[in-house]
């Protein structure tokens, strides 16, 4: 790595007594011109430094993701057929290939015939699985019903008519869209920073057209093992098709559908693998009905462009962060069951939370709510969101996260 230059030196200002007036004036003039000409170095010098800094930043973060994606490095599955003297027998899924292997010391004990185990490269058994049906209960929520309506949601007014446009037209219309002859779009992105009320939105489209909520964390899809990320994806488009009329949700997309490196690691070819899965299954998609597909990221710079093509993920919708009138609609509505102090000034509280989310403002309510059953009183006022936003910021002063937008 390149050393940085010295620093100029500092200009110094030699003045001999001996001199004449107009000597001394053009020694200063000079000595004047030499500063200016080392402040506009150490400007540049700065601008490159913090140029330099943003790259190593941008960097950090890059490697920072890897680093987690390649921590779970991947195992394969197999069953465990057989317990005897010499080792354990398994079977390995996919290829049925049945092996006499040894088990990791810290499970010797804990194995019997039937489990579902993980094992690495060399065959030897470093985990015991939960059954595949559990696997998969925790990879996906399912809600046949869920309770969020548009009504909940503030400050997103224009993203509300847009995904009503693009997800439940086609569900509740769908001759609008025969008659004109447009295909409605594929799946719905949504992007933008955490807690703006993605998932919300995704939740208040499945319960005004009557559709089953089914969300997929796009990171359970890479924490799992060899082939299972992929059937992961089956499964869940499997499930969406058994109960149509459905709205898919796959939250944090990215984990699946990051731009594609340049290692070949087994980690990074098996996220190829779902993500390859997951565009097959969208690819094969206009047959399969009432189903619709939402994903929402909070890293839209992360994603692989083929994930965007037409016929897949082709409505972008950004949720920002609310602005002022949105934060007074979404501290409305927070507050709503909320017994509140008369005095209490939302227009002033919406401008004091600028740069809040629509989650921040719901921990908020909440907090604010703690500090008057402290205090004892039945109302909450001004002064308990002035101590709850105090709170709040003291937290937010660990510098752990660091978002993208
Ligand atoms: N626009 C909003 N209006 C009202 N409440 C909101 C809004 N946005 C967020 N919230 C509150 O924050 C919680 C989290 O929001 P949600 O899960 O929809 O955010 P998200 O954008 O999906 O976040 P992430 O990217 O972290 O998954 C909601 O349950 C709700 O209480």
């Amino acid at each position: 790595m390149s050393r940085s230059p010295s620093l100029p030196d500092r200009p110094r200002l030699d003045l001999d007594p001996e001199m004449s007036d107009a000597e001394r004036l053009a020694a200063i003039k000079q000595h004047y011109e030499r500063i200016v000409q080392v402040h506009d170095e150490l400007d540049d010098r700065l601008d490159d430094a913090n140029e330099r800094r943003q790259e190593l930043r941008e960097e950090v973060d890059q490697l920072q993701r890897r680093n987690e994606m390649l921590k779970t490095s991947s195992l394969y599955i197999a069953t465990v057929e057989e317990l005897t003297e010499d080792g354990v027998v398994i079977k390995q899924h996919g290829n049925n290939q049945e092996v006499l292997t040894e088990v990791n010391p810290r499970l010797e004990n804990e194995l019997d015939a039937g489990d579902r185990v993980a094992v690495n490269d060399s065959f030897a058994v470093q985990q015991l699985l939960d059954d595949e049906t559990d696997a998969r209960a925790q990879a996906m929520e399912v809600d046949e019903s869920p309770e969020v309506t548009y009504d909940d949601i503030g400050g997103i007014d224009e993203q509300i008519r847009e995904v009503r446009e693009a997800v439940e037209d086609p569900l509740l219309n769908p001759e609008k869209f025969d008659t004109v002859g447009v295909e409605p779009p594929s799946g719905v992105l949504l992007h933008g920073p955490p807690g703006t009320g993605k998932t919300m939105l995704a939740k208040a489209v499945a319960n005004q057209t009557d559709a089953t909520f089914i969300k997929m964390a796009g990171s359970e899809l890479v924490r799992k093992f060899i082939g299972e990320g992929s059937r992961l994806v089956r499964d869940l488009f499997d499930l969406a098709a058994e109960r149509e009329p459905a709205v898919i949700f796959i939250d944090e997309i990215d984990a699946v559908a990051a731009k594609r490196t340049d290692s070949k690691t087994s980690g990074d070819a098996e996220v190829q693998r779902t993500m390859m899965q997951l565009l097959s299954e969208m690819d094969g998609f206009d047959d399969r009905g009432d189903i619709r597909i939402m994903a929402a990221t909070n890293r839209f710079d992360m994603l692989d462009g083929a994930i965007l093509r037409p016929g897949r993920f082709d409505r972008l919708i950004e949720v920002p962060k609310p602005n002022a009138e949105g934060r007074e609609r979404i501290l409305r509505i927070h507050t709503s069951e909320m017994n509140l102090a008369e005095t209490l000034d939302f227009a002033d509280l919406a401008e004091e939370t600028e740069g809040m989310s629509g989650a921040d403002l719901a921990s908020l309510t909440t907090e604010a709510g703690m500090f008057a059953i402290r205090d004892g009183r039945d109302e909450v006022a001004m002064t308990d969101f002035t101590d709850a936003m105090a709170k709040i910021e003291q937290t937010d002063a660990d510098p752990q996260t660091v978002y993208h937008y």
